[in-house]
């Protein structure tokens, strides 16, 4: 079986946690992606315990946004940990977004666009106006056009994002959703079903898998859904 096109978000607070749900998941995932919270406390480590023996396809997600030389230098630390794919912020800049695609050949450098738990109404509060999509579409344009080969938007621009930029760039959504389930802290979801019609590539799931009592069951009850809504996906991511 094919694993589905899904990256388990491992915010864990410790290691045995995420080397636990990862262990769970990887049947039935193709990725798991590691960020800031066991980044910062485990550094470097955290990656061989969880990709374990496995080899599943790792996804880390650090956001980074500073200027050019320091993102370059940065994402040159982390390559040699081969990451399949490495998050930075569009709202860097085309220049932050190179350096990163300069300085980390081997990983497929992701631009965060508009945070997924930002609605149009934080958005206004920031000084940027009108509906998300057309600032989702602006970051969009400009990392594809830097050279990042992935984006990470909201199922709910998906859509537009890929009219935009073409069948060549890996969409990435978190925000995602199965129907019915709380959005927590998110603003823009959509279900895991919907995210995949709409043009996602892979889909960020945290919470609705890893705060379940059984992460391996939901894991694979999103995956045999998708596989249901969605024969050949999962074949890329
Ligand atoms: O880059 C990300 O992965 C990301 C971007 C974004 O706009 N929104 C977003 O939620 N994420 C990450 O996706 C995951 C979502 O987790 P859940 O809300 O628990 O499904 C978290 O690890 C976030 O850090």
């Amino acid at each position: 079986m094919i694993p589905a096109p899904i990256a388990v978000a491992l915010d864990a607070p410790d290691l045995e946690t995420a080397a636990r749900w990862a262990s769970l998941v990887t049947p039935h995932v193709s990725t798991v992606k590691i960020g800031l919270e066991l980044y910062l406390r485990y550094g470097p480590d955290v990656i061989a315990s969880v990709r374990g023996a496995s080899g599943v396809q790792v996804f880390l997600d650090l956001k980074l946004h500073d200027i050019p030389n320091t993102v370059a230098g940065a994402a040159r630390s982390v390559a040699r940990l081969k990451p399949a794919i490495l998050t930075v912020h569009a709202a860097g800049g085309a220049a932050m977004v190179r350096a990163a695609v300069e300085a980390a050949p081997a990983a497929r450098i992701a631009a965060v666009t508009v945070l997924t738990s930002l609605s149009e109404a934080d958005l206004e509060r920031a000084g940027i106006s009108g509906p998300p999509d057309d600032a989702v579409r602006r970051l969009a344009v400009l990392a594809v056009g830097a050279g990042a080969q992935a984006l990470v938007c909201s199922p709910r621009e998906v859509a537009a994002v890929r009219a935009e930029v073409g069948p060549d760039i890996t969409l990435i959504t978190p925000g995602v959703r199965p129907a019915g389930a709380d959005t927590q802290d998110q603003a823009r979801v959509a279900t895991p079903e919907r995210a995949l019609a709409d043009g996602a590539d892979l889909l960020v799931i945290g919470r609705p898998i890893t705060g379940s009592a059984d992460p391996g069951a939901a894991a694979a009850g999103i995956a045999a859904a998708l596989r249901k809504a969605s024969p050949t996906a999962g074949r890329d991511m």
